[in-house]
C-alpha cells in the first residue's frame, strides 16, 4: 500500500488533532423527540455557530447498507469512519448471499446441513429476532429454514434473542405472530418438526460485547445448551408472564426462557448437533462463539462443551480469524486510516469505555482486533448496572485521559467515542437521556479547551443519530405516537438523522474552510482527519469536508 504524502500547502497543527465520536448523538427532526437539543449544551451550541460546522449523512447507502430506510449503527459507522469509504455492509452481504443462493452454495453450509441429514439432529439457530438489520434480520433466518426443510433437515430448533432495541421497545409479539405463522406453514405437511426452543431478552442473555458482563453469556448458554431456564409451553406464553410479572419490562431486558414439550425440554444443544448463530455483526457474537468454539473457557462455568458443528453468519473478527466456520465473507476493509497514519509514523491513541471500546479499535480498524505499530488503546472499564441509574457512565474518565494525552504531546492524533447519547438513549428513560448529552457536551468542552491550548484541531461528529430522536412515531402518519396521558411513547432505537460533523481549529493554522463536497457522509471524516494532520488523504477515499492552508 502508498504511503501518504505531506500536504505541501499544510503540513499539520502543532498540536493534534483529536476526532470525537459522540455516539448516538444526531440532528433531531422533532423538537419534543430531540433530547440533544432539550438538554442544555452549550459547548455544541457554540461549536455550531462559531466553528465549522456541517450535517453529513449516517445511515442506508451512505454507510453501506441496504436501503436509506435503514438507520445507521456503531459498526457500519465505526467501519466508514476508520477507512474512509464505503463498503457493502453485513445486512447488504447476506440479504445477497441468500437472494442468489450462493450460501447455500458454500461448503459450511453444506457441512452443516449434511451432518444433521447423517445423525438425525437437530439444526439450531440462534440469533437476534426482529427485522431491525443491525445485528441481523429474520427475513434471513426464515430464509434458512425453508432451505433447510427442501435439503431435507427434518428437526430445526431456533433460539431467539429479542430485540425491542432496533425495533419498537415493546414489539416482540409482533415478531411472535409472524414466525408462528411461518412455524405452523412449514410443520402443516408433517414432514419436518421446527420449533422455538429457548430465548430470551438480548440484553439479558448471550449478547454481550468487549467482555463487559459474561454472566449474560452464561445465562444463554444454560438456556439454549443445557435447557436451564424458566420452562414454558410456548415463546408467547413467557412473554406474557414475564410482563405480568413485572409491568414496564423492556424486550431487551425479558429473562431467559425454556420450551418444554410433555415435561421435557425440546431443544437442549447435544452431542452432533449443527449450530448456526445467525447474527452478522460481530461485536455481540464473539462471545457466544468463543463459548462454542474454546477448548477451555475461564469466563464462565460452562461445563462440557457439546461436540457440534458451530457457524456464525459472518466472520466476526478478520484478526482472529473468528469464527472458524461462517456462511458469509465479511466486507473487505482494507487500507483503514489507522495503517496509513501508523505506515507515515503518526502516534495514535484510542481510548472509550467497555461498552464502547471495540467501536474505537476493531470496528474503526475494520473489525480487526490487531492493533498497528502506531496505536496505543486505552480502555476504561464501564459499570455494569442499567445506564439509565448512572447517565454519566465514564465520560469524565474518558476526558481525563483525552486531556492527559493532548497535555503529554506523544500523539499526533487521538480518537475517543463518548457512549452516553447511544447506551443511555436505548433506555428510553427521558431524563437520563438528557443527563447523558449534558455529560457528552461537558466533555467536549474540556477536549476544545485541552486543543486550544496545545494548538491542535478537534473533528467532532457521530457514528449514528439515538438521543435526537426518542419518541415512536406512527409509521404511517409520521405524527408522535401518544401514550393514554399524552405523553409521547419513548423510542430507544437509533434514528436516521444526520449527525453533526465539526472542525474545530482555535488557532487557525490549517486555514480549514467548508469544502464543496455533494452528499457528505461520515465516510468523509477520515480524508478531513487526514487533511487536517497534514497528508494528501488517499485517492479513493471520500473526499475531506475541509479544505486547508
Ligand atoms: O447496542 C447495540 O448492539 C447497537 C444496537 O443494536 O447499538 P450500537 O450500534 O450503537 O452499538
Ligand atoms: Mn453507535
Ligand atoms: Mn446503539
Amino acid at each position: 500500500m502508498e504511503q501518504l504524502k505531506k500536504n505541501e500547502a499544510f503540513g499539520g497543527p502543532e498540536g493534534p488533532v483529536v476526532l470525537v465520536v459522540m455516539d448516538g448523538v444526531g440532528i433531531g427532526k422533532n423538537p419534543e423527540s430531540d433530547f440533544v437539543k432539550i438538554a442544555n449544551t452549550p459547548n455544541l451550541d457554540w461549536l455550531r455557530e462559531h466553528a465549522i460546522y456541517t450535517e453529513v449523512k449516517a445511515h442506508g447507502v451512505a454507510v453501506g447498507l441496504p436501503d436509506d430506510g435503514d438507520m445507521g449503527n456503531s459498526e457500519v459507522g465505526h467501519n466508514a469512519i476508520g477507512c474512509g469509504r464505503v463498503f457493502a455492509q453485513g445486512a447488504a452481504l447476506v440479504g445477497d448471499a441468500i437472494a442468489s443462493g450462493s450460501m447455500y452454495e458454500g461448503s459450511v453450509w453444506q457441512e452443516l446441513i449434511a451432518n444433521v441429514n447423517d445423525k438425525g439432529s437437530a439444526l439450531h439457530f440462534i440469533g437476534l429476532f426482529s427485522d431491525g438489520n443491525v445485528h441481523s434480520n429474520i427475513n434471513h433466518l426464515e430464509a434458512m429454514l425453508l432451505k433447510a426443510k427442501e435439503q431435507g433437515v427434518k428437526k430445526a430448533r431456533i433460539h431467539p434473542l429479542i430485540d425491542g432495541r432496533d425495533v419498537p421497545p415493546t414489539s416482540v409479539l409482533e415478531y411472535v405472530e409472524r414466525f408462528d405463522a411461518f412455524l405452523a406453514d412449514i410443520n402443516a405437511d408433517g414432514s419436518v418438526d421446527y420449533c422455538v426452543a429457548s430465548g430470551g431478552g438480548r440484553m439479558n442473555i448471550t449478547m454481550d460485547r468487549y467482555d463487559a458482563d459474561w454472566s449474560m453469556v452464561d445465562r444463554g448458554w444454560k438456556a439454549h445448551v443445557k435447557a436451564e431456564a424458566t420452562p414454558f409451553a410456548s415463546m408467547k406464553e413467557a412473554i406474557e408472564q414475564f410482563r405480568a410479572n413485572k409491568p414496564g419490562i423492556l424486550d431487551q431486558d425479558l429473562p431467559a426462557f425454556v420450551i418444554e414439550r410433555d415435561g421435557a425440554p425440546v431443544g437442549p444443544i447435544v452431542d452432533g448437533d449443527s449450530v448456526i448463530f445467525f447474527n452478522f455483526r460481530g461485536d455481540r457474537s464473539l462471545e457466544i462463539t468463543k463459548a462454542f468454539e474454546a477448548d477451555e473457557i475461564t469466563e464462565f462455568d460452562r461445563g462440557p462443551k457439546p461436540n457440534v458443528i458451530y457457524a456464525g453468519m459472518m466472520q466476526y473478527d478478520g484478526d482472529l480469524g473468528v469464527p472458524e466456520k461462517y456462511l458469509v465473507t465479511p466486507p473487505a476493509i482494507d487500507r483503514t486510516m489507522s495503517e496509513y497514519l501508523s505506515n507515515a509514523g503518526v502516534k495514535q491513541f484510542a481510548i472509550s469505555e467497555t461498552q464502547k471500546y471495540g467501536h474505537v479499535t476493531y470496528f474503526f480498524n475494520g473489525n480487526n482486533s490487531g492493533k498497528f505499530a502506531t496505536e496505543t488503546w486505552m480502555e476504561i472499564p464501564s459499570d455494569v448496572c442499567p445506564f439509565e441509574n448512572a447517565p454519566v457512565m465514564k465520560a469524565v474518565e474518558i476526558t481525563d485521559e483525552v486531556v492527559k494525552a493532548i497535555e503529554g504531546g506523544e500523539y499526533k492524533f487521538i480518537r475517543l467515542n463518548f457512549p452516553n447519547g447511544d447506551m443511555v438513549g436505548h433506555t428510553g428513560v427521558f431524563d437520563a437521556v438528557k443527563v447523558a448529552v449534558e455529560a457528552v457536551d461537558a466533555g467536549v468542552g474540556r477536549i476544545m479547551e485541552a486543543v486550544k491550548q496545545a494548538n491542535g484541531i478537534m473533528v467532532c461528529s457521530a457514528d449514528h443519530g439515538n438521543s435526537d430522536d426518542m419518541c415512536e412515531l406512527d409509521k404511517k402518519t409520521g405524527e408522535l405516537k401518544l401514550n393514554e396521558e399524552g405523553k409521547c411513547k419513548p423510542k430507544t432505537a437509533h434514528s436516521l438523522n444526520p449527525v453533526p460533523a465539526i472542525v474545530y481549529d482555535p488557532s487557525g493554522v490549517s486555514k480549514a474552510r467548508k469544502a464543496d463536497v455533494a452528499d457528505a457522509g461520515i465516510a468523509n471524516l477520515a480524508a478531513t482527519c487526514i487533511t487536517l494532520l497534514g497528508y494528501v488523504p488517499p485517492a479513493d477515499y471520500t473526499p475531506s469536508i475541509v479544505e486547508v492552508g
